[in-house]
């Protein structure tokens, strides 16, 4: 069918998001950009397929002369982004909404990647969120009788909107038939409805691009800022968007991937969990010396990771750009020791993120915001950042960022069924409507399912041996499965364990766990489940 098409409910008050102007900018969008968007896909999966058949990543000789060129920086800070020595992230549910706003934190991650589940209702009432908290009108009251709203004391977090990454598709509005992007649909409804407002209010539509992969990808959001402010009459370069480097290969393009953005550009965060689930994923049939141990054996120290982050500070300085930290999953608990031990382990991550030259970071939750700002306070004082601090004495190879194998730690029976675990409880909320949850006092979300998942498929398909001697076989693999989902059961009981979404959590889990092809994003098949 010819034009544009809504297939998902009208609920109340979602025709104040899926106005003329937004879905006119989405019909165009789609038209202009939407072939290059799948082609953009496709060579995702030829590098692929590239790297399973021995290829390896490197920085790109085409743009050599962009790395060398010393004559060129990206835009000045925007309003509301010069200081951001705190940013907190979270789903863009109402109460959620007001509580990141009200935090302290000097930016809000606005998500609808990570920790959101894209259900149509989460689509468009996020949207509806984000426009009440920008008009200052924005209330909610628990069935508990709390009352929400926000605060007039301090001033509220710069809202910062992650739509999804260019892999997920938004089936319930069509353009010509076809399915529109996620990411494309998350930008045109925002910056339709908030764009001009959030300008009026001294600020500007502000976005956190996810999962890139290449400067290509980098260059297609700049192609939507340019025809989104245009159609909507908003004056250039007033978009500005801070790009994950949370995928292996972008890892080699963080230069090239500012240069394409640098009349939008708010710098580069490092996204440390879809980046171990990236290169898990790119590597994840080369072999012994390409498997990591144990989930929580990755820390940020190891060679690998260390080598990532230091690349990326010096990086964004040299083009005085902002360098974001990344998340630390620690979130507060009711039992003091392990609530002492989370808080002592976020001050250390980002003692040493400020202490890196981090301009700021992330933290999942209210309570880690005050340790987070203490941290890059003890290092930037007064100044909003620390941009001026060129990082000249880093110099960071390919054979660095590639050194996986020197990664210390062990594969065990506990991080086997850890990430089986994790992997069906996060999978059963996911298919719920809840994106980020709580397990075992750490934060989960899409990035760290994905790692959780990942791990099981690439420590089968290579056969690995567990620290104990036992061997990752399918049918180890379908026991453990057995064990923990009857773990859980007995967590949460007979009846709610019944419930559909944990049959199908099981079900996905098992497919993507054991299925000989690799699933490229878990999310793909679980949105295939939802309505
Ligand atoms: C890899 C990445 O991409 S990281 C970025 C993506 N992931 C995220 O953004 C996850 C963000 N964090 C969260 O969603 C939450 O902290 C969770 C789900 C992990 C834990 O939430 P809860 O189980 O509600 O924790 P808890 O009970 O301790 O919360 C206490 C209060 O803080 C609020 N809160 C917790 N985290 C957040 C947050 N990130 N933003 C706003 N409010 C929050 C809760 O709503 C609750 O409010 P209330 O007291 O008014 O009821
Ligand atoms: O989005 C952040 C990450 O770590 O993944
Ligand atoms: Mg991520």
């Amino acid at each position: 069918m010819a034009g544009i098409e809504v297939t998902g409910p009208l609920h109340e008050r979602f025709d104040e998001v899926l106005t003329p102007t937004s879905l006119s900018l989405i019909e165009r969008l789609h038209r202009e950009l939407n072939p290059r968007r799948l082609e953009l896909l496709q060579r995702r999966a030829e590098r692929t397929a590239a790297i399973a058949a021995g290829a390896q990543l490197d920085f790109l000789p085409e743009t050599a002369d962009v790395r060398a060129d010393d004559s060129w920086r990206v835009a000045p800070p925007a309003p509301g982004l010069e200081d951001r020595r705190v940013e907190i992230t979270g789903p863009t549910d109402r109460k959620m909404t007001i509580n990141a706003l009200n935090s302290g934190a000097k930016v809000w991650l606005a998500d609808q990647e990570d920790a959101n589940t894209p259900l149509w209702e989460n689509v468009v009432g996020g949207q509806l969120n984000l426009l009440d908290a920008i008009e200052g009108t924005i209330e909610f009251t628990n069935p508990d009788g709390k009352h929400y709203a926000l605060r007039t004391d301090q001033p509220l977090a710069t809202i910062v909107v992650r739509p999804r990454g260019w892999h997920l598709p938004e089936k319930h509005i069509l353009v010509d038939g076809e399915p529109t992007s996620g990411g494309l649909v998350d930008f045109a409804l925002y910056l339709a409805t908030s764009g001009q407002n959030q300008l009026d209010r001294g600020q500007g539509p502000y976005f956190y691009l996810p999962k890139m992969e290449s400067h290509l990808e980098a260059r297609l959001w700049n192609d939507a800022f340019v025809i989104g402010q245009e159609a909507l009459g908003i004056p250039r370069g007033t978009i500005r968007a801070t790009v994950l480097i949370e995928t292996y290969p972008a890892a080699f393009e963080m230069e090239e991937i500012l240069y394409e953005l640098r009349e939008h550009s708010a710098g580069l965060n490092a996204g440390r969990w879809d980046y171990m689930f990236s290169v898990i994923k790119n590597f994840r049939t080369r072999g012994s010396d390409w498997v990591l141990p144990d989930r929580n054996s990755v820390t940020m120290t190891v060679p690998f990771m260390r080598a990532y982050t230091e690349l990326l500070v010096r990086t964004c300085h040299k083009r005085g750009a902002h360098a974001i930290g990344g998340m630390a999953a620690f979130i507060p608990s009711r039992d003091p020791e392990i609530n002492a031990a989370a808080f002592a382990k976020v001050q250390d991550d980002k003692t040493r993120e400020a202490g890196d030259g981090f301009d700021g970071s992330w933290v999942a939750h209210p309570g880690m915001v005050e340790t987070c700002r203490d941290a890059f306070t003890a290092v930037l004082g007064d100044r909003p950042n620390q941009i001026d601090r060129t990082r000249d004495d880093v110099q960071v190879t390919a054979a660095q960022l590639l050194d996986v194998a020197s990664t210390p730690g062990e594969v065990t029976e506990a991080g086997l069924r850890g990430n089986i675990s994790v992997g069906v409880q996060y999978l059963a909320a996911w298919l719920g409507g809840t994106g980020a949850v709580g397990i075992n006092n750490l934060m989960e979300d899409a990035a760290t399912a994905e790692i959780s998942r990942s791990q099981v498929w690439q420590w089968r398909h290579n056969g690995v041996k567990l620290a104990d001697g036992q061997q990752v076989t399918r049918e180890l693999v379908e026991r453990l499965i057995d064990e923990e989902c009857a773990a859980i059961e007995q967590r949460v009981g007979a009846d709610a364990f019944g419930g559909v979404h944990w049959a199908e959590a099981r079900a996905t889990f098992t497919d993507l766990s054991l299925a000989d092809d690799y699933v490229d994003f878990l999310t793909l098949p679980a949105y295939e489940r939802m309505p």
